[in-house]
Order: C-alpha cells, then structure tokens, then sequence
C-alpha cells in the first residue's frame, strides 16, 4: 500500500471521501463519514437532493432525518471526486457501471473505491468489483457490507458492517478509517465473499417477505431463510467465498437482518407479492434483478439453488407462490448435511 493511502493527502487523521450516491444509504453513509472525521463530498444527480441536504434533510430518502451540516452535496461529479481519498460507491448495482463511466476520469489514482451497493448485475452476471476492475483498473477495490439499514445508521444507532478488500492492510486500514463510536467495521480479505453475502440475501429476503405475505406461517419462513442459507454457502462457494465469511456480518447478519423486517424494502417487496398488492412504484428492491440473474448463474453452474430459482420464477410470472411452495415441498428427500 502507499504511503500517500496510509497517511490520507489531507492533514491529521480525516480523509476527503466522496460519496457516489444521494439516496437513503448515500445519504446515511455520508453522515457516517463525516462522523468519523472525514471531510465529505456527496454527489446526487438531482439538483433537489442536493439543496435538500444543503438544508439539512433528504426527505425524498431518509424522511424524518435530520442530516447535520457539514456535507457538501454536488451534482457535479468531478467537483465531487476532486481529491478524494476514498470513494463510495452507493448507487444501485445495476447503475454502478453508468456511474463508474462519469467517474473514471475524476476519479484520482490509487483512491480505494468501496462498492457499497449490493447485487450482481443482471445482463452480465458480473460481480460489482469485477466492473470496478474494468472500469478503474488502476484503483483497488474494496465493499462494505452488513446489517445496515440506512436509517438506523443515518440516526448514528449502534450497528457492525465488513469491510474487504483483497488486500488485508487496505482492508484494516478503511476499517480503521470508517469506524467510529456508533459504526464498528471489521476487516476481511475476502472481497467475493463480502460481495455475494450482500447480493444474495436481498433475495432471500423477498422470498421471506412473500413467506409472510402469503400468511404461510413462522415455520416456513425459518425453514426458507435456513434453506436459503445454504444455497448462499453453495454458490459463495463456487465464486471462491470462504464459508466463514458467509458465517458472518455480510452473509448470515444481514440475512436475519433482512429476513425478519418489512424495514427492508426486499423484504417489503416480497410482502406485497405474496398479498396480492400492486408493485408498482415500491422502493428499489435490488433483489428483483438479483434473483433472475443468481438463477441464471446457479442454473449454468449446476449449482442447485431451488428457492433462489422459484424466487425469479415468481417474479417474472411464471409460477404462483402456492405452486413455487408446492414445487419446493415435493422436491426429492436428502440429507440436511448434503449441501
Ligand atoms: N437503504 C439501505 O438501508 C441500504 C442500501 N444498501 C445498498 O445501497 C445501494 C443503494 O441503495 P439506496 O441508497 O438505499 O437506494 P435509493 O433508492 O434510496 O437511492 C439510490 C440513489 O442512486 C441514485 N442513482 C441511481 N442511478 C444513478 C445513476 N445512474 N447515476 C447517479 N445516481 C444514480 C438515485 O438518484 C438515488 O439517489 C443498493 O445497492 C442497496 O442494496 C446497502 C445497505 C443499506
Ligand atoms: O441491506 C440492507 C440492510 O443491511 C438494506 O436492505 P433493503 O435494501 O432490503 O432495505
């Protein structure tokens, strides 16, 4: 690593960071930094975010949250990435590589770029630091992951997220760098297995969401997240995770963080499904466009992922949740241990 990373171009111990993204977890990000002693730039492509969060609120995102002064919102990306240490990116996964495309020439060199979006990109299957890695090739990649719900960390309640890189010490340092009294970030050098964890879960969570939904009761729902589970640790395995990484904050943490609230807006989502309401116009719910891509790839790789499968098939219209579960309950018997 180099020494200009270690010590920050700035003086002291505060970086510039850049925050790529006005939404709820940009926003909640933003004040999460700016709480660990950075100086923050939050690029937001609409002008309204941006004099919303002059104002001190964003209540297109995080309604009744007050933002405390100190953030300077842009919707000028390259006055918003002018020396910056690190860069976050927290839009969507399916407008990372958009966004990567206004960015990269402003971008500086050897700045980390922390993915902060969770998915996988639907048209390729790629992973999100894989387009980080075409898109800068000069800039080491790292992704944050964890039970965050933006909200809770935007009011500064207490949470524990991972940060990876491939790099260890990169990874301790951003670490290091992004902690502070409320946000306490482990390390990991496990970068796929930070990423598949937080892609994946959304999906179970839709499906946990549809479970509750369709009033199918709170055995089903433990019997699907469990299950669940080990199609994560199937597929993170073939990508290369290492299954402790999927034991823990980015895999089973922000499973059962997702799982088991309509504060999630996968979750939400799948609730709407499985009662029947419209979905139209429902908050980003980055599991949709996970699912029928995760499928795609279990599907290619032989890799069995049945609720994964019956999740995308749901949600193209291709079968009810009654025949989904009906499918799944009559599937042949096996050994739990078999995964
Ligand atoms: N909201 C949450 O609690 C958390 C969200 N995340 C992840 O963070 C990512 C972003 O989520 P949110 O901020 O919650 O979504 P959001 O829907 O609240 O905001 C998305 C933001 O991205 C912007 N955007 C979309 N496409 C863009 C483009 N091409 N160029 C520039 N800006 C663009 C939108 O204008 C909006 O400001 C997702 O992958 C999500 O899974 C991760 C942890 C917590
Ligand atoms: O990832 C999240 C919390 O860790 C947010 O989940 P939702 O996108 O489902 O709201």
């Amino acid at each position: 690593m180099s020494a200009k990373r270690v010590s920050g171009k700035r003086s002291g111990s505060g970086w510039r960071v850049a925050v790529l993204g006005g939404g709820a977890w940009g926003t909640a990000l933003a004040l999460a930094m700016l709480r660990a002693g950075h100086e923050v730039r939050l690029f937001a492509r609409d002008a309204e975010t941006v004099a919303a969060v002059a104002r001190g609120e964003n209540p297109r995102y995080l309604p009744g949250i007050r933002i405390a002064p100190g953030i300077a919102a842009t919707s000028d990306i390259a006055a918003a990435l002018d020396g910056a240490d690190c860069v976050l990116a927290v839009t969507p996964a399916q407008s990372l590589r958009a966004v990567l495309a206004a960015a990269h020439n402003h971008v500086p060199r050897e700045a980390p770029l922390v993915l902060c979006a969770k998915g996988i990109e639907r048209d390729t299957g790629a992973l999100l630091s894989s387009i980080v890695e075409e898109k800068l090739p000069g800039n080491p990649v790292a992704a944050l992951s964890g039970p965050s719900f933006a909200t809770d960390v935007a009011r500064g309640l207490p949470t524990a997220v991972v940060v990876a890189a491939r790099e260890a010490e990169l990874a301790a340092e951003l670490a290091a760098r992004f902690s502070a009294e409320n946000l306490r970030c482990y390390s990991s050098d496990d970068l796929i297995g930070v990423e598949i964890g937080g892609a994946l879960k959304n999906v179970f969570a839709i499906a946990a969401g549809a479970v509750t939904g369709a009033g199918l009761g709170a055995s089903a729902q433990a019997a699907m997240v469990t299950r669940g589970f080990v199609e994560l640790r199937r597929i993170g395995a073939a990508f290369g995770a290492r299954p402790e990484t999927l034991m823990g904050l980015s895999g089973l943490g922000d499973l059962l963080l997702t799982c088991s609230s309509p504060q999630s807006r996968n979750f939400a989502y799948g609730l709407a499904l499985g009662q029947g309401k419209p979905l139209a116009g429902l908050p980003l719910a980055e599991g949709v466009p996970t699912a029928g891509i995760a499928a795609r790839i279990a599907a290619e790789r032989q890799i069995e992922a049945p609720i994964i499968s019956a999740v995308a098939a749901i949600l193209d219209g291709k079968v009810t949740i009654d025949q989904a579960v009906t499918a799944l309950m009559t599937r042949p018997l096996k050994t739990e241990t078999d995964i």
